[in-house]
């Protein structure tokens, strides 16, 4: 199969190609630049040098119908939305890695994205892919809306207890830390190396575009209106990414209950690994690989379950899970291509 990637010199761009490269079913990849069409990609990536050897392209539609049967869009968000219905049409399937169809009505996106743009596209057609819960609706979908990094991380650590009603609904807090590669290649003063460096800065508070993804999410899974707490922070490392999260314990159940729970919920889902209780995992335990771990551990003090749930941002926060849902999509095995293992220390 043939595919495109949008957005070609970013950060989401660079590793979807790292992991395409060797995907078994992907006999070529069509990179699409704004800002670098007609230029070698190894010119963007010199560490991509004798790897991809190829010019970047301009975007258009009508080549991209008729050229591949698949895209990611890879570009920042309210530019998708723009493309996307168009191809899908022609019968392309589409798994977008920003947020212009994650979410369930326009109003809801110009509150927290600042932006009227996806007022103007049906998002009721895209499935969200968080893959190990949407599983059956992504295989019958052409267009993905690939999930933020930091709701991945939480949704797939919060449904269980949720779902199984282990947890209240109300009162879920959740403290967010990544690093600096999840706000992409572009510079800015946040990620300036002299306000980065040692340096933990919490940002967004109340006001991240995750807050409503997650709820709905939530909500979704649960049949119930959930509210949650979100707070990230951006701390000095380059990837990685760990959901630290509070939950009152809604029944008397054992620590160890709640972790054979967890392992009977992800049964068969080789991406998400439940730790024994109390040993509770790092970010560097899953770098470069499209793995979620997760870690349990109970506060009987204070009747409260804690998670702690970590992925790399740009594997299963991004382009890993998006290659996990090209596969699911396309009735492949949905490890194919992704078979990384973690790189440690
Ligand atoms: N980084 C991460 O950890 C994660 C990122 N995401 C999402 O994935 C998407 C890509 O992120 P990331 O790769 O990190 O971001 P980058 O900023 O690194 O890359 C985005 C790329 O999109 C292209 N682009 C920029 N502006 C426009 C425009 N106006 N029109 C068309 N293309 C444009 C540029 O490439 P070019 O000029 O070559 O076209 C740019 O390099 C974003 O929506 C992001 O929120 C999701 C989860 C995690
Ligand atoms: C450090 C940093 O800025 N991280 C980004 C990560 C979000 C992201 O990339 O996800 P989307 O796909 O939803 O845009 C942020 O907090 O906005």
């Amino acid at each position: 199969m043939k595919v495109a990637i949008v957005g070609g010199t970013g950060y989401g761009a660079v590793e979807l190609i790292r992991f395409l490269e060797r995907h078994p079913n992907i006999k070529e990849i069509k990179i699409v630049s704004h800002s670098q069409a007609g230029k070698a990609f190894e010119e963007a990536y010199p560490h991509m040098t004798q790897i991809v050897s190829q010019h970047m392209s301009a975007l258009s539609i009508e080549e991209l119908a008729n050229e591949v049967e698949g895209v990611f869009f890879a570009t920042p968000s309210s530019v998708s939305y723009k493309y996307v219905p168009a191809l899908v049409d022609k019968g392309v399937f589409c798994i977008d890695l920003s947020g212009d169809f994650r979410l369930a009505d326009p109003e809801q996106y110009e509150q927290w994205y600042g932006t009227k743009t996806a007022a103007k596209v049906d998002l009721a057609k895209a499935v969200y892919g968080l893959s190990e819960l949407y599983h059956q609706q992504i295989k019958a979908t052409k267009l993905v809306a690939n999930p933020g990094c930091y709701p991945t991380a939480t949704l797939l650590a919060l449904l269980p207890a949720l779902e199984h009603k282990v947890i209240k609904e109300t009162g879920i807090i959740i403290d967010g830390k990544t690093g600096v590669s999840g706000a992409g290649r572009s510079m800015s003063l946040a990620v300036h190396f002299s306000e980065m460096n040692e340096n933990t800065r919490a940002y967004n508070v109340c006001q991240h575009k995750h807050i409503p993804e997650i709820e709905r999410y939530l909500s979704d899974r649960t049949n119930k209106e959930i509210q949650i707490n979100f707070t990230p922070h951006i701390i000095p490392m380059t990837r990685g990414l760990m959901a630290t999260i509070y939950a009152d314990l809604q029944e008397l159940i054992t620590a160890e209950e709640i972790e054979q729970l967890y392992r009977d919920y992800y049964q068969g889902h080789t991406f998400v690994r439940i730790r024994p209780i109390g040993q509770l995992p790092a970010t560097k335990e899953v770098y470069g690989s499209n793995y979620c771990d997760i870690g349990l551990q109970v506060d009987r003090r204070t009747n409260k379950l804690i998670i702690v749930s970590v992925i790399d941002n740009l594997v299963k926060g991004a382009a890993g899970q998006a290659i996990q849902n090209m596969n699911i999509l396309n009735g492949w095995d949905e490890q194919l291509g992704l078979n990384d293992v973690p790189i440690y220390p």
